[in-house]
């Protein structure tokens, strides 16, 4: 969209394949209308052969950083091929940039390995800030742009090839942090690391009021209005989730541990707890309302994708919860308006509908877990038609209670007393 001709390559055929059709093989929003656009004039080509790369002077690196099977580090092993696969292409003056989160030392490390290879080539790295679901909008309009380079004049040049290809962002004057390595790979992990941590005070401030009596929606609006704490990522509900967010506060705390530094985002380990028993509180809620046992009953839940707007189902709460409540003998009816492809894959013992009222169908109870536009515009007095007992469990603050119990129906929600 910014007018550079890009050649992209994924190890995955059948991505490949669809995106070669100008078709994403996830959701996003606008993506796919942007990506037929390039891929019709012949500015995005898409291949497996990393071949194809040679004649690029900018080579972006994204693949995942999942965590290990094993710990919590993230596992590099991706990053590692992809670099290596470039090497025997990269000519003088290349640029590889890093976009992958990676554990503080690696761009480093993999400076090291280019350097060898191609002499004349630098590496920077250059974190990733978008939101899935905001992707295309956070890409073209990011709020700021981040280098990490080495030190001297290779680092310089290297800047000034990467400025050409933000061109459009930086004229417009978004602001361009060059730094070195450490700082750009530590400026990524601790952006996810104070937005998980938001998520967690709020859901710790939502323990709080479910014992005490108070309201965390009215709580959060309060401090939200002092400027220096600020409203937003202050949704109290059933926390994070997601391929990124988890997996780099659990990353950073083994890396930092490695660095003899663990005790300085020790509570990265809390923020970390605090989500997980928003999961567990929300199970046990529905067991709660469902009088001491979920067994044999018909759960509804609403939501599969760890947030709205997106079919990745990696991480998430909303599919947790239904998976324990399944695995406590619940009868388990799971809808989403995208993420019932991919939901159905992770978790294939479960019951999946893309019709809502089908979900809806005789539920016992019904669980709003991911906060889709569909969910929130449902209709009390229609959805108390379909249920068997007009009860609600509002997991994301999603609904409007009031309506919702003049319809006759039972609301809890967590963090409300
Ligand atoms: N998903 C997001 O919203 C954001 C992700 N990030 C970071 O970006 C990285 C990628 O994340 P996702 O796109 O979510 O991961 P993903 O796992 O969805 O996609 C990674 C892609 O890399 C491909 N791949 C793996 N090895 C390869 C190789 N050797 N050569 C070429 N392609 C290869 C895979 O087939 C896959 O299509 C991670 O480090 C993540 O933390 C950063 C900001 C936002
Ligand atoms: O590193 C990444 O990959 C990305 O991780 C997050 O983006 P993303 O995971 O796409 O989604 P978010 O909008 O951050 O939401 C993450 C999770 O937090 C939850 N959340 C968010 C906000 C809130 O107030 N409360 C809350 O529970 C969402 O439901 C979701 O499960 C960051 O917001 C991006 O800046 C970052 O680039």
């Amino acid at each position: 969209a910014s007018g550079h001709e890009v050649v992209g390559v994924d190890v995955d055929a059948e991505r490949v394949a669809s995106l070669a059709l100008g078709k994403a093989p996830f959701y996003e929003p606008g993506f796919d209308d942007l990506l037929a656009d390039v891929v019709r004039d012949g500015r995005l080509r898409v291949g497996t052969d990393v071949s194809e790369v040679a004649g690029c002077a900018v080579h972006f690196v994204c693949v995942g950083t999942p965590q290990a099977a094993d710990s919590a580090a993230a596992d590099l092993r991706f990053v590692d091929a992809a670099v290596d696969s470039l090497l025997p292409h990269l000519g003088a003056g290349d640029v590889v940039v890093g976009k992958s989160t990676v554990p503080v030392g690696t761009a480093e490390r993999l400076a090291a390995v280019v350097g060898a290879a191609a002499p004349e080539a630098v590496l920077v790295w250059n974190p990733e800030f978008l939101r899935e679901g905001h992707a295309v909008d956070d890409t073209l309009h990011p709020d700021r742009i981040v280098y990490g380079v080495p030190a001297g004049p290779a680092g310089v040049r290297a800047a000034e090839r990467l400025d050409a290809v933000y061109e459009a962002a930086l004229s417009r004057g978004v602001p361009r942090i060059l730094a070195d390595y450490p700082t750009a790979e530590l400026v990524k992990v601790a952006a996810n690391s104070f937005l998980a941590t938001k998520i967690s005070f709020i859901n710790a401030m939502a323990e709080l009021c479910e014992v005490a009596g108070g309201d965390v929606t009215q709580l959060a609006d309060a401090i939200g209005h002092d400027a220096r704490i600020g409203r937003s990522f202050l949704n109290a509900g059933l926390g994070f989730g997601g391929g990124c967010l988890p997996k780099d506060i659990r990353a950073f705390t083994a890396r930092a541990d490695e660095l003899g530094a663990g005790e300085a985002v020790a509570f990265l380990g809390e923020v970390d707890r605090i989500n997980n028993r928003r999961r567990e509180r929300m199970v046990e809620l529905a067991t709660e309302v469902l009088g001491g046992s979920v067994s044999g009953r018909r759960v509804a839940v609403l939501g599969a994708a760890f947030k709205p707007e997106s079919d990745d189902v990696r991480d998430s709460p909303a599919l947790d919860v239904a998976a324990r409540l399944g695995e406590a003998g619940a009868d388990v009816i799971v809808t989403d308006p995208r993420a019932v492809p991919t939901a159905r894959v992770r978790q294939p013992r479960l019951a999946f509908t893309e019709d809502l009222e089908v979900a809806l169908a005789g539920a016992d109870v019904v669980l709003v877990l991911t906060e889709w536009r569909q969910f929130r515009d449902l209709d009390p007095v229609r959805a108390g038609e379909l249920v068997a007992r007009r009860t609600v469990l509002d997991g994301r603050h999603a609904l409007d209670r009031t309506a919702w119990e003049s319809a006759g129906w039972r609301y809890r929600a967590l963090g409300r007393a």
